[in-house]
């Protein structure tokens, strides 16, 4: 039931409508009814949230996030992905393919849907496979897939290595008005590589992965889309090459987007350390210049928007020798903090970093939500600015636990997140109403 609700004094940053300041919102009918410089009355029967001195934010969007449903519920279920999501102030999740079976046919995306309007707790929005069972063979069925209710096909976690499979991908989602959202990896650049290839995996003995795997198919992708004149989503950013030819392509006018999760903005491949599988993912943790570079390209609009990469694995996958760890971290419960280092050490104005996380995707993707304008869902994500606290990964809702940043302390917290007008997440309690 979404009931009426007034968030008072607040500072409500909302980008998209160049709102920043202490004001009151008011949410009727899972919508936002009004916000307000002057305080509001509350309607009778209101449940008022007292947010002095916290921020009232628009819900945050992932555009990248890994659910596991169907096939691998051990690591993660697009149940316990809600409940991590919403822990994390996301109101609205992008759901990738590569689950098992691959989501490559309408009946895996109503799956998929079906599962999240049983979770009941944030939005799901399932993106759907470039190619058949991620093969980079065929085409898979675009049109099954977005009438389902796809908003976007990647192959994510696999590159189309096939320039001619990926110039056609780019034509028939452009006719569908969806992005194709593109894993840079050129596998025979990459193969064999277990971290980026620099000093310390010289020092460690692993083969690593040059950022010109990563470079080179941003450039053919750029080549691709300028001649399709289509719709390009470039996922998890990593390396100063992409930066400077997505700021350049966005500078001629093509229609890119891209994103960089939060541990490539914070760690380089130093975090390997000693073998340590947790600083293990695809793309790998780059050099200190390359996390530079993303810090200023998400400062001046190259990047758009921040995404975790949530990528559930188990115990068994990390606790292995670094070659044979599996790819991937688990994300959307440190996102925010993880932001927060950057705000406050000065590297990212408040506003900015909102926008990366609301309407930045929102815009991306063409998603609902985003903003706090009358009218808008009421999808808010409610932040304790100042609240320290230290991450710990045996109390996250996501059923996996594979974090570098465990332990790692942080300055600022998600303290409620409400979807379409009803509280999700308060009080360190996922709110549940199945
Ligand atoms: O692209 C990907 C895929 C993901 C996964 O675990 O599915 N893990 C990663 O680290 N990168």
């Amino acid at each position: 039931m979404s009931a009426t609700v007034l968030f008072r004094r607040g500072r409500v940053i909302d980008p998209r409508n160049g709102v920043d300041g202490v004001r009151d919102v008011l949410v009727q009918d899972g919508k936002v009814a009004q916000v307000s410089d002057a305080p509001l009355s509350a309607p009778a029967g209101a449940e008022v949230v007292d947010a002095d001195g916290k921020w009232v934010l628009p819900g945050f969007i992932d555009l990248h996030v890994h659910l596991r449903e169907p096939g691998e519920e051990g690591k993660e279920t697009v149940l316990t992905g809600c409940r991590a999501a919403v822990a994390g102030g996301f109101t609205a999740v992008v759901a990738m393919p590569n689950t098992k079976v691959v989501n490559d046919s309408g009946l895996v995306t109503e799956l998929v849907l079906s599962r999240a309007r049983a979770a009941n707790l944030c939005h799901v929005y399932p993106a759907g496979a470039i190619t058949k069972g991620l093969k980079g063979e065929e085409l898979a069925e675009t049109g099954e897939l977005i009438s389902s209710g796809c908003v976007a096909i990647t192959d994510d976690g696999r590159p189309v290595m096939n320039a001619a499979l990926m110039r056609r991908a780019l034509q028939y989602a452009t006719q569908f008005g969806v992005p194709v959202m593109v894993h840079e990896e050129d596998l025979t650049l990459s193969a064999g590589g277990a971290m980026h290839e620099g000093p310390t995996s010289t020092r460690l003995g692993l083969r690593g992965i040059p950022a010109s795997a990563e470079v080179a198919m941003v450039a053919r992708d750029l080549v691709l889309l300028e001649e399709t004149k289509g719709r390009l989503h470039i996922a998890h950013v990593s390396c100063e090459g992409s930066v400077r030819l997505i700021r350049e392509a966005k500078r001629r006018g093509l229609f890119v987007t891209a994103e960089v999760t939060p541990h490539h903005l914070i760690l380089d491949d130093r975090a390997v350390g000693d073998y340590d599988t947790h600083a293990k993912m695809a793309p790998p943790l780059r050099a200190d210049r390359d996390v530079e570079a993303l810090r200023e390209a998400i400062v001046d609009g190259t990047i758009d928007a921040i995404a975790t990469d949530h990528a559930p694995h188990g115990v068994l996958d990390k606790q292995v020798e670094f070659e044979k760890g599996i790819n991937g971290i688990v994300g959307l419960e440190t996102a925010l903090g993880l932001t927060m280092e950057l705000v406050h050490a000065g590297r990212l104005d408040a506003k900015r970093a909102v926008e990366l996380l609301s309407h930045g995707p929102a815009k991306a993707f063409g998603l609902p939500g985003g903003h706090l304008a009358p009218g808008a869902p009421a999808d808010i994500t409610v932040v304790d600015p100042s609240e320290e606290w230290t991450v710990d990964a045996h109390r996250f809702y996501s059923r996996s636990r594979n974090t570098p940043f465990h332990g790692r302390k942080q300055k600022g917290r998600v303290v409620q997140t409400w979807v379409s007008g009803r509280k999700v997440y308060a009080d360190g309690q996922v709110k549940e109403s199945r």
